[in-house]
């Protein structure tokens, strides 16, 4: 086993003290309580609660949706109490789909560089720098991909987005994100959800901080359905941590800043609203652990699709067509026959955002770094550069290791349309479709395996 294996990382865990501050389980029915008594117990509302609390339920699906999914939470003051009317702010590099711009064509292969954090303090909201948007956020159809650049804390300030669940992918750096519901440390090989209209300040451990967001205008992200892969391997559900309760009684001047419809709005607030004592319920932030994720694949010949490495899947109401797929492309065996084993040619229907985590990945061995992304819309095609494939067409295929690479793909089915950012001030790569251009014939009309 390697360093990175999970019976390593479950044993390190263990030394040092099982991490407290998480459940286990995806979208289970938590209860959690950072006071002893503050749940009530047998019911959500009782006519005073413990400590003198306020009882208030969010709700993340349709009080009807099946499940539904809500928590109750157990708090020092209602949301409600906030100071002052909401105030439109600019926050000129997060936008939201429909954002299609007349003079900007997404239609191509791109690829970009890493966007790197210049000398200007960024924090969650202001280093957020779009770069696709698909579908409509008003009816809560598509998403948006963006890179987060964070240098700085937010102190006093809180945010939710009543327009999405966030993906959030680390790269570099490492974040933690204060929520109603308890604490989450994130870092890169982690991943983690924030759910729609969940509160939260996001505070730099350590610096600079770079990810990705996949941020999710439609239907929750859930596992995917297993199939015949049956009821291991893939994300395993207990391999999902939501934190525990934790909560803050600080009283100083605040402000929430919310996302809703693609706008901005501002409230101040006299007091931290973090103050969730405790809570029950299945709508919860979570984090998952990427090298958890045990992949299946090809174990005699051929490629499949990448389907086989989802992660989560946000439904998008066409059965088998997802909103978005969240598939992981991380360190395993190839050992397939007579088989070339990168990802093949193709044209998909789908439109794929891929990022790359760490290290090389399989069908780009140049130019798609770490932190570095691409972009091959619906319907165009691409595949492997020409060394990969003259690599792999060559290859003796022993048993082989693909070893130190984690990327990762947003694959929507909806076109994404590039923002200004992305097209004219993040580090687009103009050669990239050059990759391609050296691909020989081979064909010279003559029989036998060339
Ligand atoms: O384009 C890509 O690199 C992503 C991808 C990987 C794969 O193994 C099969 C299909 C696919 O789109
Ligand atoms: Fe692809």
């Amino acid at each position: 086993m390697t360093a990175e294996s999970p019976r390593k990382i479950v044993q390190a865990l263990r030394e040092n003290g099982a991490h407290p501050g998480y459940m286990p389980g995806f979208a289970n029915d938590h209860e959690t309580e950072a006071l002893p008594g503050a749940l009530p117990q047998g019911m959500n509302s009782p006519q005073k609660c413990e400590y003198g609390l306020y009882a208030e339920q969010l709700s993340g699906t349709a009080f009807t949706a099946n499940p539904p999914e809500r928590t109750w939470c157990y708090r020092i003051r209602p949301s409600v109490k906030h100071s002052t009317r909401y105030t439109r702010i600019d926050v000129p590099y997060w936008k939201s789909a429909p954002h299609v711009l007349p003079d900007v064509a997404s239609l191509g292969q791109y690829r970009w560089s890493p966007v790197e954090a210049g000398d200007v303090p960024l924090n969650w909201i202001t280093g957020m720098r779009t770069m696709t948007t698909a579908g409509d956020v008003n009816t809560q159809v598509g998403m948006a991909s963006h890179i987060y650049l964070v240098t700085e804390s937010m102190v006093d300030d809180y945010f939710f987005s009543a327009d999405s669940e966030l993906l959030v992918v680390p790269q570099q750096g490492r974040l933690r994100f204060h929520t109603e519901l308890g604490i989450i440390d994130l870092e890169p090989k982690e991943i983690a959800i924030l759910p729609r209209g969940l509160v939260y300040r996001v505070e730099l451990l350590e610096g600079p901080a770079r990810g990705f967001v996949c941020e999710n205008y439609g239907q929750k992200f859930e596992l995917p359905a297993r199939g015949p892969i049956g009821a291991n391997c893939l994300a395993n559900p207990r391999d999902f941590k939501a934190p525990v309760a934790a909560f803050e009684d600080r009283e100083v001047p605040s402000t929430i800043t919310v996302k809703w419809c693609g706008q901005f709005h501002r409230t101040e607030i006299g007091q931290s609203p973090l103050d969730v004592v405790a809570w029950h319920g299945n709508y919860a932030p979570y984090k998952y652990d990427l090298r958890t994720y045990c992949p299946v694949g090809a174990v005699l010949f051929d490629h499949p699709d990448p389907s086989i490495f989802t992660v989560l899947t946000a439904p998008s109401g066409v059965p088998g067509t997802a909103n978005i797929d969240f598939v992981l492309f991380r360190e395993r065996w190839m050992v397939a026959e007579d088989t070339f084993r990168p990802p093949w040619y193709h044209k998909n229907i789908m439109s794929e955002l891929m990022g790359n985590i760490y290290g090389i990945y399989d069908a780009k061995p140049e130019g798609f770094v770490p932190g570095g992304m691409s972009l091959h819309n619906m319907m165009l095609p691409h595949g492997p550069d020409r060394d990969a494939f003259e690599g792999a067409s060559n290859a003796d295929l022993k048993a082989e290791k693909l070893d130190n690479t984690m990327s990762f793909m947003f694959e929507t089915r909806f076109p994404q349309h590039l923002t200004a950012f992305a097209a004219n001030e993040a580090p687009l790569q103009d050669n990239y479709i050059d990759c391609w251009a050296s691909l020989e014939k081979h064909f010279d009309g003559t029989p036998g395996r060339k």
